[in-house]
């Protein structure tokens, strides 16, 4: 019988099972059978996927996210911040300002510690990519999609596309308790247009500053919250004239507020809390 030491942490109820590859060893080949049985809240420890804590050669440390169904993700926004609560609570960084490696390239994070813990996070997630091919979607490799007709199940719906490193379909609804999230979720996660699957974000408008949000994510479902997600909220919010360009706006997530500001420089930024749940080990 094997085994293995983890911690599971949330941003938002958005919870990851993370595994520290400092001190851990893991095949490669097993990761996505092993993110499919922490994931599951039966025969598991119960998560939205795998999150591993690796060396890196270009950064203090690097993340490799895994949803429930044992797909590789490219990022994932509530993870970074966990991530940099963990190393820096675990002394792994010192620094309370740091990069972070991720399979979509690096960025930047800044702790606000209170008596040694990590009370929340800043993190500069980059610029949103718009372009149907960094999307990916099929069509006209430069083309952007902002509140673009799209039919899916018979019905003509209003996409705009972002990606955040990984692939974000974000629609505008009138009452987000009402949003499609479970029906529509899994049709647009898998449509053949998105060679590589993506992400499904439902938004209401409150005003120019304030967002409510709910998602179903490629690979695991409907979460209490997807940073990178909102981080494509507000991009495509201000896109479609909805929220404004270098000022913050609140997400209000099923699992709380991040607040996120699309800079002029080009770069979001992502400020939300990170939560260690408990720690033990995992026989497999
Ligand atoms: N929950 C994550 C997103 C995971 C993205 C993953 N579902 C994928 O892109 O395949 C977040 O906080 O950004």
């Amino acid at each position: 019988m094997r085994s293995f030491s983890f911690t599971k942490m949330h941003g938002l109820g958005n919870s990851y099972i993370y595994v520290n590859m400092f001190k851990e060893r893991l095949l490669e080949e097993e990761l996505p059978d092993i993110a499919r049985c922490v994931a599951n809240v039966h025969t598991g420890i119960g998560s939205d996927g795998l999150i591993l804590i690796c060396p890196s050669d270009v950064a203090p440390i690097k993340m490799r996210i895994f949803n429930s169904d044992g797909s590789e993700g490219k990022n994932c926004g509530n993870g970074l911040r966990c991530v940099a609560k963990y190393a820096y609570e675990h002394g792994i960084v010192r620094d309370e300002q740091f990069a972070i490696e991720t399979l979509s390239g690096l960025v930047e994070a800044r702790l606000f510690v209170e008596n040694g813990k990590v009370s929340s996070v800043e993190v500069n997630m980059g610029r949103p990519r718009l372009s149907r091919e960094e999307i990916p979607m099929v069509g006209k490799e430069k083309d952007m999609v902002i509140n673009e007709p799209i039919e899916f199940a018979g019905h003509t719906y209003y996409m705009t596309g972002v990606s955040m490193g990984n692939p974000h379909a974000v629609f505008y609804v009138d009452h987000i308790e009402r949003a499609p999230v479970t029906t529509l979720g899994p049709i647009i996660e898998k449509d053949a247009r998105f060679p590589e699957g993506i992400n499904v974000e439902f938004v209401e408008v409150v005003n120019d500053r304030e967002l409510h949000f709910r998602v179903w994510e490629r690979g695991s479902g409907v979460t209490q919250a997807c940073g990178t997600g909102a981080c494509a909220a507000v991009v495509a919010s201000v896109l479609n004239g909805k929220t404004k360009r270098n000022e913050e706006t609140v997400v209000h997530l099923a699992g709380g507020d991040l607040y996120i500001t699309w800079k002029e420089n080009g770069d979001v930024f992502m400020r939300g809390g990170a939560e260690t749940i408990c720690t033990g080990v995992y026989y497999y």
